[in-house]
């Protein structure tokens, strides 16, 4: 008999399924603490939470019999999924369920920030009759600005078009073709600042999107701008909304999610009067919550009884007859991925994977899966091997796989492309007995580091002194140079630099590098 324990009051109806099961028990708890769950948690195989359960590797390290964590809902930041894939435990979650709940709530708070409906009602039901203070402002003719072009913003992109609003997405997966078929104009985030009326945002919260509305962008406002948060707390940078309002360049907010949940009690948008808020209500509508509810329950029952399951985000399920071919290669295959999504900008069109020497005529699509995992994690939330693969479809990226004759330098030897409409950019690497993994080309450049750590890829012309100020500049800063490699094809012409630095470079200092003259592009990794 299987146990599942449903915690965060996932939809009864929903879990129906599970209840009908004659093998499953179903417990179902609300509000326990870490430790009140750490001391339950081993007897259960199945764990189904929302947001609010932080499943911590504390309850993973306890939760010894637990074969998978069903997340109701789409974003998996509160469940550790290092922790989790290390203990061999399946997260699953529910990505579509709930697209259009969250979109509609976007959608109501737009329109509740623009005729401030929720402030009007506070005065209405306390006795006042104010018709001076609340007129508002149309959304038709107006600039609505989308950061995150995936299931929720395109959806309220859908919508904003129906109420004549110009539309101006920015998602680095937009590609113009997908954008003009859904009647989005593509946008930085600084134009999209500058320009919109409206500003939403649907991305998950990641390194690149934390604060990816800031300070800097609320100075290039247009004065009225009203901005919408329904995604998660931290995108937006919360101090620099409430001093843009103090500024008088926004005219309100609307928020759903914070960085701090639930925000505390002395948070500044709790008594700011031109600032909308709910309590994470997203996903709360009777459909979404049985949507989420039964897909999850639906993949929970495959997994507890060993049957194929679909929405994984962390299970790398590579069968065994090629798993001792291709396991060494996993780590080279990600970093690769990574360091070539994190060096190319623009929307990526097409990833062409390279396989030659003892790689050739081998199934390598496993491999394939890891090195579009690395591409694709800079952008997208929860991507794994599992999922890698159909992400990209579902994104438009084409991925070609080649497997080319026999490397005349290395025993084995990946090489990645990604190709953008104007861009592209090609890095290579190898698995050299007993040194591990190696990046052996970048673009035309030959190399040779180990892909690891903190990492500076700099693009320069050739020319003396340039090593020099690069090195002084950093160490001025503090900033210690582990590694430094210098690759170029003719003396004197254009060339790369790649450094490992001992800490991660401050972005002041990638500022002032970027400003070096002779410098032609500067781009920090981590690996
Ligand atoms: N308030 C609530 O209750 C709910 C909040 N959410 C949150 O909404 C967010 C979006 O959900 P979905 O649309 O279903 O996810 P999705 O994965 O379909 O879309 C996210 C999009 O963000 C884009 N993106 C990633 N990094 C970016 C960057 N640096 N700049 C611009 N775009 C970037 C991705 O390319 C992707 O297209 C998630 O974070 C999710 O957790 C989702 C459901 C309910
Ligand atoms: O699905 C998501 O990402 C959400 O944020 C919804 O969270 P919830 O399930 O309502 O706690």
């Amino acid at each position: 008999m299987y146990k599942v324990l449903v915690m965060d009051g996932i939809s009864d109806l929903g879990i129906q399924l599970l209840n009908d099961a004659a093998d499953v028990t179903v417990d179902k708890k609300a509000g326990l603490s870490e430790d009140e769950l750490i001391a339950i948690i081993a007897d259960y195989d199945a764990l189904m939470v929302r947001s609010q359960t932080k499943v911590t590797e504390r309850i993973m390290a306890a939760a010894s019999k637990l074969k998978v964590v069903g997340r109701a809902g789409v974003g998996v930041d509160n469940i550790n999924l290092e922790a989790a894939t290390q203990r061999g435990i399946v997260v699953i979650n529910a990505p579509d369920g709930n697209t259009i709940a969250t979109c509609e709530l976007t959608f109501a708070m737009m329109m509740s920030v623009a005729r401030s409906i929720p402030q009007a009602y506070k005065k209405t039901v306390g006795g006042e009759w104010d018709r001076k203070t609340f007129v508002g402002v149309e959304l038709r003719n107006k600039v609505l600005g989308i950061l995150g072009m995936g299931r929720i913003g395109s959806e309220v992109a859908k919508r904003a078009k129906v109420f004549g609003m110009e539309v101006i997405g920015y998602d680095p997966f937009l590609t113009e073709e997908r954008a003009e078929k859904i009647g989005v104009k593509l946008g930085t985030v600084n134009e999209i600042s500058a320009k919109a009326d409206f500003i939403t945002v649907h991305t998950p919260l990641t390194n690149e999107t934390r604060h990816i509305i800031a300070r800097p962008q609320f100075e290039l406002m247009k004065k009225g701008v009203r901005i919408i948060n329904c995604a998660r707390g931290g995108i937006i940078d919360e101090m620099a909304l409430v001093e843009a309002i103090e500024s008088g360049t926004v005219a309100g907010a609307a928020f759903d999610v914070y960085e701090q949940e639930p925000p505390q009690a002395d948070h500044p948008f709790l008594n700011n009067p031109k600032i909308i808020v709910t309590p994470h209500l997203g996903a709360s509508t009777v459909e979404a919550q049985e949507n989420v509810a039964i897909d999850v329950s639906e993949e929970v029952l495959h997994i507890l009884r060993d049957e194929p399951f679909k929405n994984a985000v962390n299970m790398p399920p590579v069968p065994a007859t090629v798993m001792n071919k291709l396991q060494p290669y996993f780590t080279l295959g990600e970093k690769l991925g990574q360091f070539i999504g994190q060096t190319t900008e623009g929307a990526v069109k097409e990833i062409v994977v390279s396989y030659a020497g003892e790689l050739t005529g081998v199934d390598t699509t496993p491999l394939t899966r890891y090195i579009v995992k690395g591409v694709l994690s800079n952008q997208l939330e929860g991507v794994n091997i599992v999922n890698a693969m159909h992400l990209a479809k579902s994104r438009d990226v084409n991925v070609v796989i080649q497997q080319s004759s026999a490397s005349k330098t290395f025993t084995n030897l990946v090489s990645v492309k990604l190709k953008t409409k104007n861009d592209e950019h090609l890095v290579a690497g190898t698995l050299l007995s007993g040194y591990g993994e190696r990046i052996v080309q970048i673009d035309q450049y030959p190399v040779d580091i180990a892909p690891n750590g903190n990492l500076l890829l700099i693009s320069h012309n050739d020319k003396p002194g340039i090593i020099g100020k690069v090195g002084t500049l950093l160490g001025n800063n503090d900033v210690n140079i582990a590694t430094m490699q210098v690759g170029r094809k003719v003396i004197g012409g254009s060339a790369i630099m790649l450094l490992t630095t001992d800490k991660q470079t401050p972005k002041e200092v990638l500022q002032q590098l970027k400003q070096l003259p002779e410098l032609i592009d500067v781009n920090e990794l981590s690996l």
